[in-house]
C-alpha cells in the first residue's frame, strides 16, 4: 500500500506511476509518466478518469485501498484515449451499476472501444452540473484538448479542476504535488504543452475563457504533477503560449475552373484561412497566364493550394503550366495542398498531387494531418463533388483551419 495522496477533503489520487521509458505518440517519454485517476468519496462515490489500459488490475487494487469498487456510482471520462479510459473495462466489471459520465462523442467512442453498449451513460454538455452527494461537479467541453470528444470537470466545493490531459507533465513520481517536486517543473510542463496542446492552440484560448471565472485552488490533471501551488501561474503560461503570434503567414490559392465550382471551394478555403489570421491571395489561373508572375507569388508564400476541376480525366485552365515549373523551384520551406471539384472520378486533383509530390514542397495529405493532429475525418487532397453544399462548406472551413494551424505551429 502506497502513501495516501489526498487532493482535497474526501478526494484521493488513485492512479498509477509508470516509470518505464513510455512509448507515446511516436516519442519515448524518457522520464516516464503517471496516469492520474481520482476518487471523490462522496455519497455517490465518483471516479474521474482511469489509467492506461495495461494497468487495469493494479488500478482496481489501488482503488480498493479506499473503497469497494462495487460502490462506485459515477465514472467520469473526460477523454477517451486509452491511457485515461483504459481502466474502464476493469472498473465497470466491478462497479456493475456505475453510470459513465462523458460527452456525446465520448460515449459513442467508449461504447465501440470497450463494447459498453449495455451500460448506462450520462451525456453532459458545456456547463452541465452533477450532484454526487456532498460535492457538485461542472463539466466543460474542451474539444481537441486533446481530441475532439474531450471535456474537463470542476468540483465546486473543493475548487479543484480536473482537466485530464490539459496542464499535464510527463514525469514518473510519487511526489505528485508541484510544491514537492525535486526540480523546477517549468520545462517539463512547457514541453508537454508544445507537443500535445500547441497544435490546437485556438482551442486552448477557448478553454481558458471557459475556466476564467472559476475559483481554482488545485489543478489535478491526468499526467504528472498536481498543481496546488499557484495554479494560476500555469493557466497564465498556457494563455501566453497559445496566444496568436504576430508573425505574418501568407497563403496563395491558385485554381482553374470551367463553371465556377472550384472557385467556390477556393473561396471557402480563403475564408477559413483568413479566420486564422493568414493573409490569403486567390488567383484564377487561366490559359496563357503569366507563369513567371505566378512563380513570384509562390516564392512569397508559405502555403500554396493548387486547385482544378476535372475535364475528361484532365486538369483544366492554365494551372498545369504552373505545376510543371514546381520541380525546378526550391519549395522546401512551404506547404502545398491539392484540391478541386469533380463529377465522378476527379483525376485532376490526383495529378496535381503528383506534381506536388515530385517537387520538394511539404505536401499536406491525410497521413500528415493524422500524424500531426490526430484528426482523421478531413481528407487531403481536398475533393468536392460538383458544387459544395452546406456540409462540404463546413468541412472546407475545417480543412482550412487545420492547414492554417499547421502553418502557424
Ligand atoms: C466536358 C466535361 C467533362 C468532364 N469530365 C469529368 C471527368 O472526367 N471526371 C470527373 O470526375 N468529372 C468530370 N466532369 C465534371 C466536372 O469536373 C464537374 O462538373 C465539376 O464540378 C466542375 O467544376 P468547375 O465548375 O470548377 O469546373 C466533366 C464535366 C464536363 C462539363
Amino acid at each position: 500500500m502506497t502513501k495516501e495522496i489526498k487532493v482535497a477533503e474526501n478526494a484521493y489520487w488513485v492512479g498509477y506511476v509508470d516509470d518505464r521509458k513510455v512509448p507515446f505518440h511516436r516519442l519515448t517519454l524518457e522520464k516516464g509518466t503517471t496516469y492520474n485517476s481520482y476518487l471523490l468519496k462522496t455519497e455517490k462515490p465518483t471516479v474521474i478518469d482511469t489509467v492506461d489500459i495495461s494497468f487495469g488490475k493494479i488500478f482496481i487494487d489501488k482503488l480498493s485501498e479506499h473503497i469497494d469498487p462495487a460502490e462506485i456510482k459515477y465514472i467520469v471520462i473526460n477523454h477517451v484515449e486509452p491511457d485515461h479510459s483504459g481502466g474502464l473495462p476493469a472498473l465497470t466489471n466491478k462497479a456493475k451499476d456505475a453510470v459513465i459520465v462523458t460527452t456525446e462523442l465520448g460515449a459513442k467512442e467508449l461504447k465501440e472501444m470497450y463494447r459498453l453498449h449495455d451500460r448506462e451513460f450520462l451525456i453532459v454538455k458545456d456547463g452541465d452540473k452533477l450532484d454526487i452527494g456532498g460535492k457538485q461537479l461542472i463539466f466543460f467541453e474542451t474539444p481537441y484538448l486533446h481530441t475532439e470528444e474531450t471535456m474537463i470537470t470542476y468540483c465546486i466545493e473543493d475548487k479543484v479542476l480536473y482537466p485530464c490531459d490539459i496542464f499535464s507533465t510527463h514525469v514518473a513520481t510519487y511526489k505528485l504535488f508541484n510544491d514537492l517536486a525535486a526540480e523546477d517543473i517549468t520545462e517539463d510542463f512547457e514541453v508537454y504543452y508544445q507537443l500535445i496542446m500547441h497544435p490546437h492552440r485556438p482551442y486552448v484560448q477557448d478553454m481558458i475563457k471557459k475556466i476564467e471565472n472559476l475559483e481554482i485552488e488545485t489543478i489535478a490533471p491526468s499526467h504528472g504533477y498536481i498543481l496546488r501551488d499557484n495554479p494560476q501561474k500555469y493557466i497564465d503560461s498556457y494563455d501566453r503560449m497559445s496566444k496568436p503570434t504576430n508573425e505574418e503567414k501568407n497563403a496563395l490559392i491558385l485554381y482553374s475552373t470551367m463553371t465556377g465550382n472550384t472557385r467556390t471551394i477556393a473561396k471557402e478555403l480563403r475564408e477559413g484561412l483568413e479566420e486564422k489570421g493568414i493573409i490569403t491571395k486567390v488567383i484564377n489561373v487561366k490559359k496563357n497566364a503569366d507563369v513567371n508572375q505566378i512563380k513570384e507569388e509562390i516564392e512569397n508564400s508559405d502555403l500554396i493550394l493548387f486547385g482544378s476541376s476535372t475535364r475528361y480525366a484532365d486538369i483544366v485552365g492554365g494551372i498545369e503550366e504552373v505545376l510543371k515549373e514546381l520541380a525546378e523551384m526550391d519549395l522546401s520551406d512551404k506547404f502545398g495542398v491539392a484540391f478541386g471539384s469533380y463529377g465522378w472520378s476527379g483525376e485532376a486533383i490526383e495529378v496535381i498531387n503528383d506534381y506536388l509530390e515530385d517537387s520538394n514542397i511539404k505536401v499536406i495529405d491525410s497521413s500528415l494531418i493524422i500524424k500531426s493532429t490526430g484528426i482523421d475525418d478531413l481528407k487531403f487532397p481536398i475533393r468536392v463533388k460538383f458544387s459544395p453544399g452546406e456540409i462540404e462548406s463546413q468541412s472546407l472551413k475545417e480543412s482550412a483551419y487545420v492547414v492554417g494551424d499547421l502553418l502557424l505551429a
